[in-house]
């Protein structure tokens, strides 16, 4: 029996700043943005978005167009690195916003909870439910994952931000991709990139002389924990490349086999936290798996081979080939953290359906990576009846209907100063209110559903 993903959908930030229009504010040359790292747009959440509204959005799309009965789902496993708030997960809010809309307990029976760790907290949503419908091949998961990528202004990450959700079906004999059962994993805790609690009101924490202006609106929210993540982007990048190429040489071993393993993948979808990361990080799998560079790791020259290895024709072929339709909706979102590998195989799938290729039984490799760090990484079969799961998806097109911001609005919203929402929202969840009144439901998030 095979077990993997039968149907998607996404909701993503339907505003963006272009990058030329960053890059000329902060006087870094265009040229590096969008030749160097494949930047074009990115994409960042209006004044009524949070990610309970992208992932309640993602999930009601993909109820109302696959039709899903929800008595048959037996999980919804979200994966985020967004949470708002440190005991209630995503997907509590998301069970609540579904039985408002679809009937009360309509999921009363359904195991919901959040995975984090960093951006690969929705490969292991996906793994698990994997596993799950292998040993209950009649049931039925979903896997949400769900973030917005928010860095510092000024900082080398404000130009990779991005905001959205992705919502997959978990079935046995799914239409769209079917997973094999060999996944290796590659773990070291390092600080590469986190969130940690900052500017905690000690007040309000011990309950003692609580603030009550602290919910006077939602700015507060920065104060009790800051959305943008404490990095060092290059040293990021090393542990993504150290994991992947551990985690890929350990998928090998588990296969038992000595051939070059991406040489069987017709696509490859990795995490792509910037359009380009896939394509910067994959030549030392490349150069290493194909023997073009047969040198000690630790060797001084081994950065400057590895250079040269990435700019030779050869690569550049398995770049254009391999990697390059999952990059095309990363240029023009940004990043998802937990939902770019997905988007990345919605960009592939949604490619190739659009330019008309017929690309059943063929190999996917997906090499996902999360800071902390951890990579997993494991491959997949293109079912027959994809192009049937992927008619009303549309990805390209809805992409297009972004809205263009100016750089003035981008800094209000980003700062929360922004008073009122850029988009008039339409056929889709908000966020209403948040409690300050209730000290029993103090913080509390009211959203409500606009036709
Ligand atoms: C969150 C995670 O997933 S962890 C893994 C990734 N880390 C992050 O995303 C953390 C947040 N992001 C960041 O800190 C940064 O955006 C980084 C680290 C990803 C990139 O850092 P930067 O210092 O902006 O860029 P960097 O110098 O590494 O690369 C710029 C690229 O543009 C190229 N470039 C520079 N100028 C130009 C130009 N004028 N024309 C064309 N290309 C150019 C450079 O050659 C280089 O490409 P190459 O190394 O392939 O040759």
């Amino acid at each position: 029996m095979k077990t993997g993903i039968d149907a998607i959908a996404f909701d993503i930030a339907k505003i963006h700043l272009p990058i030329k229009t960053l890059a000329t504010t902060r006087n870094i040359e265009p040229e590096k943005l969008e030749k160097g790292l494949g930047l074009l747009k990115m994409t960042l959440p209006d004044m009524h978005q949070d990610t309970v509204v992208f992932g309640a959005n993602a999930l009601t799309k993909l109820i109302f167009e696959q039709n899903i009965n929800l008595n048959d789902i037996a999980r919804i496993y979200v994966g985020t690195e967004s949470a708002i708030d440190s005991s209630k997960p995503i997907a509590s809010f998301l069970s609540a916003l579904i039985e408002q809309k679809f009937g009360t307990d309509c999921l009363a029976e359904c195991d919901v909870v959040d995975f984090t760790f960093a951006c690969i907290g929705g490969v292991d949503a996906l793994q698990n439910c994997i596993d799950f419908i292998r040993l209950n091949p009649d049931k039925k998961a979903i896997v949400i994952t769900t973030d917005i990528a928010k860095y510092d202004l000024n900082s080398t990450g404000e130009y990779t931000q991005g905001a959205g959700a992705v919502a997959m079906l978990v079935t046995s004999n799914p239409r769209i991709i079917a997973f094999e059962k060999d996944w290796a994993t590659s773990t070291k805790g390092v600080f590469d990139f986190f969130k940690p609690y900052r500017n905690i009101n000690k007040e309000l924490i011990t309950g003692n002389n609580a603030n009550e202006n602290w919910f006077d609106n939602l700015e507060a929210e920065i104060e009790i924990h800051k959305d943008q993540p404490v990095f060092d982007g290059q040293y990021s990048n090393q542990c993504y490349m150290d994991r992947t190429r551990e985690a890929y040489f350990s998928f090998k071993k588990l296969k038992n086999t000595e051939e070059t393993v991406y040489n069987t993948w017709s696509s490859i979808i990795m995490h792509l936290p910037y359009s380009f990361q896939g394509r910067r990080m994959l030549s030392e799998i490349y150069a290493l798996d194909s023997k073009e560079m047969e040198m000690d790791i630790h060797s001084l020259n081994y950065q400057n081979k590895l250079k040269e290895v990435s700019k030779s024709e050869a690569y550049q072929k398995i770049v254009s080939e391999k990697l390059q339709p999952a990059e095309i909706a990363s240029s023009i979102i940004g990043n998802l953290y937990t939902g770019s590998i997905f988007i990345g195989l919605l960009s592939t799938l949604s490619h190739f359906y659009d330019t008309n290729k017929e690309i059943e039984g063929l190999k996917f490799g997906f090499l996902a990576y999360g800071s902390g760090s951890k990579s997993k990484v494991f491959e997949g079969t293109i079912q027959s009846k994809w192009k049937e799961a992927l008619k009303k998806v549309q990805l390209f097109k809805t992409l297009e209907e972004s809205q263009e911001i100016d750089f003035e609005t981008y800094e209000k919203l980003h700062k929360k100063e922004q008073k009122a929402s850029v988009r008039t929202p339409n056929n889709e969840w908000i966020l209403d209110s948040i409690e300050k009144e209730n000290p029993n439901l103090l913080g509390a998030r009211y959203y409500k559903w606009i036709d």
